[in-house]
C-alpha cells in the first residue's frame, strides 16, 4: 500500500488527508508540523503531500529532492519565486502543485478557459472568493488557478492582466484585465465565482465547497498517482483524466 508523509498534518486539511486516506487505499507514513525536521519522513514515505505554508516550502522541496521522493504542494499563497523552485525540484522528482485538488475546481478552470477564450476580452472576467475566518492568504490559491485558466484562454498571462481588490478612486476597468475580490468570514469552506460580464448579459461559472474532504480525496488521489512517476511537473486535471 502507498504510504503517504504529510506536511502540515495538525492542521485542518493535514487531519482530514489521514482520516480519508485509508478509504482511497492509501497509508499514511507520518506528518511533519512546524519547527519538526521535514527529511526523515521524505525518506521513509512513498509520496509526500504539503498543506502547510510557503515560507516551509522551500525546505520540503529540498527534501523530498534528497530522498528522491515525488511531492504533491496544495499549500497556496506562493510567491514567483516558489514556482522558480518547484519548476527546478521538478527536474529532479515528481511534483504536482495545484491551488485546488477537488474534481469540481478542476474541471472548472478547463470551463473558464473555453469560456475566456470563447467570449474574448471585450467580455469582463471578475473573480470573487470567500473562505473562513482563518484563512491567510488572498487571493485565494484557486481564484488565482482560475484567473490563470482564463488568462490561458485569452492567450495572455495573468501577470500582464491581474487587478487585486479595488478602493477608493481607481478610475473606469482597462479592458482585458481580471479582476479579484477575496471575502473572509465565518467557516466557509471554499466559494469561488467567475463572473463573465457583456454588453446587457452576464455568464457565472461557480463552485461552492461543501466538505474538506473533496480537497483531501483530490489530494490522496493526486498522491496515489504521482507515487512512481518519473521527475517533471503534472496537473491535476492529468490526475483526473479530465
Ligand atoms: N490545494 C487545495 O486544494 C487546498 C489548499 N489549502 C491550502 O493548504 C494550506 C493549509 O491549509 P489548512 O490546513 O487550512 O491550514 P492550517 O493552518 O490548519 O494548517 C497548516 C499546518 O501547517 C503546519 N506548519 C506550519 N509551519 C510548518 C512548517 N514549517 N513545516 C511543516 N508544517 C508546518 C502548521 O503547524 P503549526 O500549527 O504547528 O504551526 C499546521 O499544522 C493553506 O495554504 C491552504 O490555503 C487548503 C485547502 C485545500
Ligand atoms: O485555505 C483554504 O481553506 C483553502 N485554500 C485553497 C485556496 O486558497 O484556494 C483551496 C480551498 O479553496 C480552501
Amino acid at each position: 500500500m502507498t504510504a503517504i508523509g504529510i506536511y502540515g498534518s495538525a492542521g485542518r486539511m493535514g487531519r482530514v488527508i489521514a482520516t480519508i486516506a485509508p478509504d482511497e487505499g492509501a497509508s499514511i507514513a507520518g506528518g511533519v508540523d512546524a519547527r519538526e525536521d521535514p527529511v526523515p519522513l521524505a525518506h521513509h514515505a512513498d509520496v509526500l503531500v504539503d498543506f502547510s505554508t510557503p515560507t516551509a516550502l522551500e525546505a520540503h522541496l529540498a527534501a523530498a529532492v534528497a530522498a528522491g521522493t515525488p511531492l504533491v504542494i496544495g499549500t497556496t499563497g506562493l510567491s514567483p519565486t516558489h514556482h522558480a523552485l518547484i519548476d527546478r525540484a521538478a527536474e529532479t522528482v515528481a511534483v504536482l502543485q495545484t491551488g485546488n485538488t477537488s474534481l469540481g475546481v478542476t474541471l472548472l478552470g478547463i470551463l473558464v478557459e473555453q469560456a475566456a477564450q470563447r467570449l474574448g476580452p471585450e467580455w469582463d472576467i471578475e473573480i470573487v472568493e470567500m473562505h473562513h475566518r482563518h484563512k491567510v492568504d488572498a487571493p485565494s490559491g484557486t481564484a488565482l488557478l482560475l484567473g490563470e485558466a482564463a488568462a490561458r484562454g485569452r492567450g495572455t498571462t495573468l501577470n500582464e492582466e491581474r487587478v487585486d481588490g479595488r478602493a477608493g478612486l481607481v478610475g473606469a476597468r482597462t479592458e482585458g484585465t481580471i479582476g479579484f475580490s477575496s471575502l473572509r468570514g465565518g467557516t466557509v469552506i471554499g466559494d469561488h465565482q467567475v463572473v463573465f460580464a457583456g454588453e446587457g448579459e452576464r455568464i457565472e461559472l461557480g463552485h461552492r465547497g461543501e466538505d474538506r474532504s473533496i480537497f483531501a480525496r483530490g489530494a490522496v488521489k493526486a498522491a496515489l498517482w504521482l507515487a512512481g512517476k518519473p521527475a517533471g511537473r503534472y496537473s491535476m486535471a492529468e490526475v483526473l483524466g479530465l
